[in-house]
């Protein structure tokens, strides 16, 4: 029997909900470790959007049989929901273009066991010796290059190494070639990206550049879900530092890496722990 299991769900908010939900849990045996709920009353034409996340020992019950029977409580209550292992590593491909100082974040905070995550694969659109500056290890690296001419098999081939390694996740770690609709839409939900701005200032390309040359004071970064609106995707994670009329756009570009590293790391883990939730074009995150 595994360690514990987390259930996160939304649902059309209604009276007693949290308590039929915990309900369910303890008539079953199950001991709640970590409970977090939010009812989202910002007016939706759908009405209110309820939204959970509970960590528990499942004890005596087997979690399949668990997962069948709150299938049908699910359904009677409209719910999306998922039900994880949170002792089961997340498998994710780390894709880079030229600059890997977040994947090799990524790749120590993995190594330290700082992150439950199974990176299953490197995918850059460079060679390895252009993408990778420092020593990634037994980590399968596949170069997967891409032109206008060949964007729909490059697109092709990494759903096929999502699909062959089972990938729960895919990070773009400044990785920096646009997603077609159809990619972002069949990586809905677990594609993160980390951009160079403090959302939505500054979109699109070279924004440092962009941040220069506007004359800003703040600097920041922005780790969010990749849709195919261009760095318009739910927002998980964002942080921001202080500059000053001395810094360079160099120097911008020099402060930004920190701030791009911590906070893609960040998303990566609120994302493994399953303590986010989409919500339309916004997130719910259930911080520890
Ligand atoms: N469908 C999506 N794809 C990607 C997203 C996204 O939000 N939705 N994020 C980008 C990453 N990114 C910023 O974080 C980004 C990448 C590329 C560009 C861009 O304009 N690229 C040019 C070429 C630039 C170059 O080669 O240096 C282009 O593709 O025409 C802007 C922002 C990852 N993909």
């Amino acid at each position: 029997m595994g360690g514990p299991l987390i259930l996160t769900l939304s649902c059309a908010d209604q009276p007693g909900i949290t308590a039929r939900v915990t309900s369910f849990l303890y008539e079953r045996g199950c001991n709640i470790i970590e409970a977090q709920q939010f009812n989202d009353r910002a007016g939706n034409e759908a009405g209110d959007r309820f939204f959970m996340r509970v960590a528990f020992d499942p004890d005596g019950i087997d979690s399949g049989r668990l997962g069948a029977e709150f299938s049908d409580f699910a359904k009677a209550h409209a719910m999306i929901w998922k039900l994880a292992r949170q002792d089961r590593p997340c498998r994710v491909i780390i894709m880079v273009s030229k600059f890997d100082h977040c994947l090799v974040d990524l790749v120590y905070r993995w190594r330290t066991g700082e992150l439950s995550i199974d990176p299953v694969a490197i995918v850059s659109n460079h060679p390895r010796e252009i993408a990778i500056r420092s020593d990634i290890g037994e980590i399968p690296f596949h170069y997967l290059p891409v032109t206008p001419g060949t964007k729909d098999e490059q697109e092709a081939a990494l759903r096929d190494l999502a699909e062959e390694n089972q990938a729960d996740l895919v990070v773009l770690a400044r990785y920096m070639q646009i997603f077609s609709d159809a990619q972002a839409r069949h990586f809905a939900g677990r594609c993160i990206n980390i951009h160079h701005s403090f959302l939505p200032g500054f979109k699109g390309a070279r924004p440092y550049t962009q941040a220069y040359e506007r004359g800003v004071k703040i600097i920041g970064a922005t780790a969010h879900f990749v849709t195919g609106d261009l760095d318009e995707g739910p927002i998980i994670h964002q942080d921001v530092e202080r500059i000053t009329h001395a810094d360079s756009a160099a120097d911008l570009v020099r402060k930004g890496r920190d701030i791009e590293r911590r906070v893609l790391a960040e998303a990566v883990r609120l994302f493994v722990e399953e303590r986010v939730l989409i919500n339309g074009n916004r997130t719910v995150v259930f911080r520890a």
